[in-house]
């Protein structure tokens, strides 16, 4: 089993070094771990933000385990050396389409969380986000205009991207509470028109699931009145990157979501993927000991259980992860004090002691 670890930029290298040594305290036999330079630190020693030897090591590799990336030096570079292009360039020549958000209310810290308890007690649901088209990879440019300097990020989406994602969306429903609710904006944006029709297609397959259509804007209002309608939603690249930050303060912190982009290649164990807390780099708490390591440990439950097909030990990561934050081991994000060795500590101590 190979997993390669790219921790990349400000908080990434700190909630990964935690990340890996919860995968060490597993000792799981015949695992080789190889570690590559990602973002603004891949710029810096090699020129670029993600150099050929890294997708190398990642197309050789069962699983990737990712920290973040981004660097605000960074900000005057063209936008094909920017480090936040290490992560779109890993998804789009991984072909990894499919982002699996998943975000569940942790007993006893309903609380911590934005919304009144008993709302926040109610959320358990999977945002499937399509990870390869969008605004994030249409046509975009500046020209000069009569208004000034003007931008362009094309949004666009073809039925075979959609029907691909709307799989995963029906299947991930399956495995769920077969509720799958479509995000768009099919009022106004023809190419959500295109979701939403090829989303009701592909339903014909899944007539166990229970579909229903919501715009955005709604969605994001529904998400903060009553989360706990929702079960699976199934959405674009722009719309889900939100609406998953979104779900993340509805459970407490972005510093607890983790997530898994998948494509369809198989590995021996299982389906490869790339797996990253949704968080970014957070450079206004880098290098302070206080980020929360727990979205990059849960990352890492779901790379065993997706990529490595290790079930198990996914669960008894999870559990640890309960256990640490009902025993109140939380971090600054939380409320508590606890920095981000402490919490990594208290996570290996629980995963020693849970058989
Ligand atoms: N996949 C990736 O590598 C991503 C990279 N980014 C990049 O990260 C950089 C910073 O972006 P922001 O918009 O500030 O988003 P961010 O997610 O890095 O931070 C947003 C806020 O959440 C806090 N936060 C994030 N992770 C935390 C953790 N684990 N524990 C405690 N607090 C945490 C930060 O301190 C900040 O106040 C930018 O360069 C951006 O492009 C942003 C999102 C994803
Ligand atoms: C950094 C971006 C490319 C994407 C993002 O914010 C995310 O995937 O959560
Ligand atoms: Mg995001």
């Amino acid at each position: 089993m190979k997993i390669a670890i790219f921790a990349g930029d400000g908080i990434g290298p700190e909630v990964i070094a935690q990340a890996r040594r919860v995968l060490e305290a597993l000792s799981l036999p015949g695992l080789t771990l190889f570690e590559g330079d990602v973002g603004a630190a891949a710029y810096r020693r090699h020129g670029h933000p993600l150099p050929p030897e890294t997708l190398e090591m990642a197309r050789a590799a069962d699983a990737v385990l990712f920290g973040a990336v981004g660097d605000f030096s960074c900000d005057d570079l063209p936008r094909e050396l920017r480090p936040e292009q290490a992560i779109l360039g890993l998804r789009s020549e991984l072909g990894l389409f499919a982002n699996l958000r998943p975000a569940a209310g942790f007993p006893g810290l309903e609380h911590l969380s934005s919304l009144k308890p008993e709302v926040a007690r109610s959320i358990d649901l999977l945002v499937v986000r399509e990870l390869n088209g969008d605004v994030y990879f249409g046509d975009k440019g500046e020209r000069g205009s009569a208004g000034g300097r003007e931008g362009w990020d094309m949004m666009s989406y073809n039925e075979a991207e959609v029907r691909r994602i709307a799989h995963a969306g029906f299947r991930a429903a399956m495995g769920r509470g077969k509720k799958l609710t479509s995000v768009d904006k099919a009022n106004v944006l023809e190419t959500s028109r295109i979701w939403r029709e090829t989303v009701i297609e592909v339903a014909q397959e899944y007539p166990e699931v229970e579909l229903d259509h919501m715009y955005v804007d709604n969605a994001a209002m529904q998400l903060v009145k009553s989360p706990g309608q929702f079960d699976t939603i199934v959405t674009g690249n722009l719309f889900g990157d939100i609406l998953s930050d979104q779900a993340s303060a509805c459970v407490g912190s972005i510093g607890l979501l983790a997530s898994a982009s998948l494509g369809e290649r198989q590995t021996d164990y299982g389906t490869f993927g790339l797996y990253e807390p949704i968080h970014g780099s957070a450079p206004d708490i880098a290098g302070q000991g206080k980020a929360n390591p727990v979205a990059a440990v849960l990352s890492l439950a779901m790379l065993l259980r997706h990529s490595l097909g290790r079930e198990e030990d996914a669960v008894r990561i999870e559990r640890a992860v309960e256990a640490i934050l009902a025993d109140g081991v939380l971090g600054g994000d939380l409320g508590g004090s606890a920095s981000t060795q402490e919490v990594g500590d208290a996570i290996v101590r629980k995963i020693v002691t849970i058989s």
